[in-house]
């Protein structure tokens, strides 16, 4: 199962190896981190991270190998914006040239890099930025400025304190025009003593949900006052201004300035399902340990992971961590294909991927954080404790569902897809891709699903004919009754609502199918494909059918704690002494209390000036 989830025996390999190293380094310690001030723990992150890089040369560790070494250290911070999103965004925009001389200096860190799109005032709408980059043909120069405050650069990760350069989003204007949205590299910060360069004001936005958590990123708010920079040193791939001034735009769609996004929401599928499989982790094997009440005859307590309830709420989790693991895996594919595509100048590709990455990150996101907290209840009032790991999984992973785009804003992208592909179809063009399902539309709309017990919703053909039947009717529903407004326009506002509930149907069709794909492949080890296929149909069922699976779960339970096993996390990554593989529980909660600041005294500070003189007050008070 191991290899199943892994991919490969080589990936089980790496990552075993990655998660040791880190394991075993005193340097990446993270067991005291939620009681570190916000300065020590964003020093403690400067820390690690250099630590990291240097571990990284030494060692002449690859691609594969830092970029899992950075996942066990298991610690928000400047690097992940330097590496996923200003390294692709130079890689996608950037001119052959401009690649070449930005590149070089941040692939061996003598610069460090970060995505300063979102303002104060707009995020979602990208459109609605106001940062300017004023074109001056007498110096050969870009004049960029922040005009209002509203405009202040505000979130980019690794801005507030570290970030030397940026790749930062402005209006374009030349000879008087507004061309509109595009990205410059901006060196911020001197390199010989790290202060802002002149014009620019820089700091960090402050304190953030939960302890530890994302408090180590240094999310930052910048101000430019006519800070100018060489024409050079716009990103030139998509579009172009001459020396003279002229706007010149290649032949290249206008969307791939949002390239990076769609990388990155790739990505943040495969942390969901990690983030996912974390939290079932911690509560499976937890559960496993943890015996409230008996039988009424006496005997011994029961694990509280035999109580069906606590089945019905966990193991749609489990099945759900698998899904979209799975599904990440394909979209990882399916993002290396496109750019394939892109290189060789077919565009075509491209709306689905945006689709594709846009509604995976947000249904898989959404799902995750809702999982999270619900682990946190299933492992009861330890759950609450940060020595339980789950608060700060939570606290790092809710903002997935804001960051990278807002998942209903994401959402509506995918609806307006959909209502694309159903004119399309209307129109008599077959769709493909993701949307070839809607191509059946005269058996879908009208079919009866013909299951009724337990054994026939796990027929993987039944699965997918309700899926693809519920998405393109929803699809269709919503395709209809705009059509009924006023305009296309009014239409789509008003029916928001119902078009996100179509959004989600088509993603978890979807995640289901590329679910039912993975069965259809080889797989290794003696009974890993039959508990695969149960997952694959308590995911699917889950959604639509939750009454007739207690069947299903009971046949879970055997291996449930196996089937968290196999994800293979260390002690160490998973953070939690809910989760230990040991199993010690109780010992890891009794050790781990006696670490916190407050129990460094016995008695506390604050004793003398505050709760003393209340003491004796209620004292005198009770003798009179
Ligand atoms: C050997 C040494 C190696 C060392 C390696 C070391 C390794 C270390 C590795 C470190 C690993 C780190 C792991 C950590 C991973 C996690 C990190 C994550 C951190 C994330 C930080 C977060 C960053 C951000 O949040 S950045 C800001 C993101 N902002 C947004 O997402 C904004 C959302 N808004 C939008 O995307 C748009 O504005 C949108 C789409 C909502 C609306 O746009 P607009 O108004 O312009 O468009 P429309 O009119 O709606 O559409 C026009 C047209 O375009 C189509 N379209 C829209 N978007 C896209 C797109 N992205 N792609 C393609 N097409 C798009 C849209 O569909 C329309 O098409 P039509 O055909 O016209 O309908
Ligand atoms: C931890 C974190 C890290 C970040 N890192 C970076 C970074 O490195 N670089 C960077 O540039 N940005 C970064 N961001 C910013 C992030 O990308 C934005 O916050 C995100 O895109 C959402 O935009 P917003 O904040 O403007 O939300 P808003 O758009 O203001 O959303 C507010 C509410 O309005 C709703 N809404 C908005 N538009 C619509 C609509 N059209 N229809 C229906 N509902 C709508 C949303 O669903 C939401 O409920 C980060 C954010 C966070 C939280």
């Amino acid at each position: 199962m191991k290899v199943a989830w892994a991919g490969s025996r080589h990936a089980v390999e790496v990552a075993d190896r990655m998660a040791c190293l880190v394991a075993s380094d005193p340097v990446f310690r993270k067991d005291t981190r939620t009681m570190l001030s916000r300065k020590e723990l964003f020093k403690d992150t400067l820390k690690k991270a250099a630590h990291a890089w240097k571990r990284t040369v030494e060692l002449h560790l690859t691609e594969e190998e830092a970029n899992l070494l950075r996942l066990y250290i298991d610690q928000p911070g400047y690097v992940d914006l330097h590496w996923v999103m200003f390294v692709p965004a130079i890689k996608g925009q950037g001119t052959e040239e401009q690649q070449k001389k930005w590149l070089t200096m941040a692939y061996k860190f003598q610069i460090i890099g970060t995505y300063a799109q979102t303002e104060l005032g707009h995020g979602s709408n990208v459109q609605g930025l106001e940062t300017t980059a004023t074109f001056d043909p007498s110096t050969d120069e870009f004049i960029m400025h922040s005009p209002t405050l509203t405009s202040s650069k505000w979130w980019p990760g690794g801005l507030g304190k570290t970030s030397t350069h940026a790749v930062v989003y402005a209006r374009l204007i030349t000879e008087g025009k507004d061309y509109g949205i595009h990205g410059f590299i901006m060196q911020l910060r001197s390199l010989d003593d790290h202060s802002p360069l002149p014009g620019i004001t820089i700091g960090d936005i402050g304190g953030k949900f939960g302890s530890g958590a994302y408090n180590s990123m240094d999310n930052g708010v910048m101000r430019l006052d006519h800070v100018r920079i060489p024409r050079d040193q716009m990103l030139m791939r998509l579009a172009q201004v001459t020396r003279e001034g002229k706007y010149v735009h290649s032949d290249v769609p206008k969307q791939l300035l949002y390239g990076t996004m769609v990388y990155v929401r790739q990505t943040i599928v495969a942390d969901a399902s990690r983030a996912l499989s974390r939290a079932v982790c911690i509560a499976v094997r937890y559960g496993a340990i943890r015996k409230q009440f008996g039988s009424k005859a006496g005997g011994p307590e029961t694990q509280v992971l035999n109580y069906k309830t606590q089945q019905s709420r966990l193991f749609p989790f489990l099945a759900s961590a698998y899904a979209f693991r799975f599904v990440g895996q394909w979209l990882k594919w399916l993002y290396t294909d496109v750019t394939q595509k892109l290189e060789s100048k077919d565009f075509s590709t491209l709306p689905e991927a945006h689709a594709c990455t846009a509604g995976l990150k947000s249904v898989t996101t959404s799902a995750t954080a809702d999982a999270i907290e619900e682990c946190q209840k299933l492992c009861g009032g330890h759950g609450y404790l940060n020595s339980s790991g789950l608060p700060e999984l939570f606290a790092v992973n809710l903002p997935a569902c804001t960051y990278e785009g807002d998942n209903v804003v994401l959402l509506l992208q995918v609806a307006r897809f959909l209502m694309k592909t159903v004119s399309q179809v209307a129109s008599g063009k077959q769709p493909v891709g993701t949307t070839a399902y809607m191509g059946n539309i005269q058996h879908l709309m009208q079919c009866k699903s013909v299951v009724n017990t337990v054994e026939d919703w796990l027929n993987p053909a039944a699965i997918k004919e309700v899926f693809e039947a519920r998405a393109l009717r929803m699809a269709v529903n919503c395709a209809q009754n705009i059509s009924k407004a006023p305009s296309q326009e009014e239409g789509f506002s008003e029916l928001s609502p119902d078009l996100v509930e179509a959004a989600v149907a088509h993603v978890q069709l979807i995640i289901v199918t590329k679910f039912i794909e993975k069965l259809q492949e080889d797989i290794l080890g003696h009974g890993v494909k039959e508990q695969l296929q149960k997952l694959c149909g308590i995911y699917a069922l889950h959604l639509i059918h939750n009454e007739r699976l207690g069947k299903l779960y009971a046949q879970v339970r055997p291996n449930a704690v196996a089937l968290v096993d196999a994800f293979d996390y260390t002690d160490h990554y998973l953070g939690s002494a809910l989760g230990r593989y040991d199993g010690d529980v109780y010992s890891a909660l009794y050790k781990e209390a006696w670490k916190d600041p407050l129990n460094e005294t016995v008695v506390p500070d604050g004793y003398q000036e505050h709760l003393r003189p209340l003491l004796k007050q209620q004292l005198k008070l009770s003798r009179l």
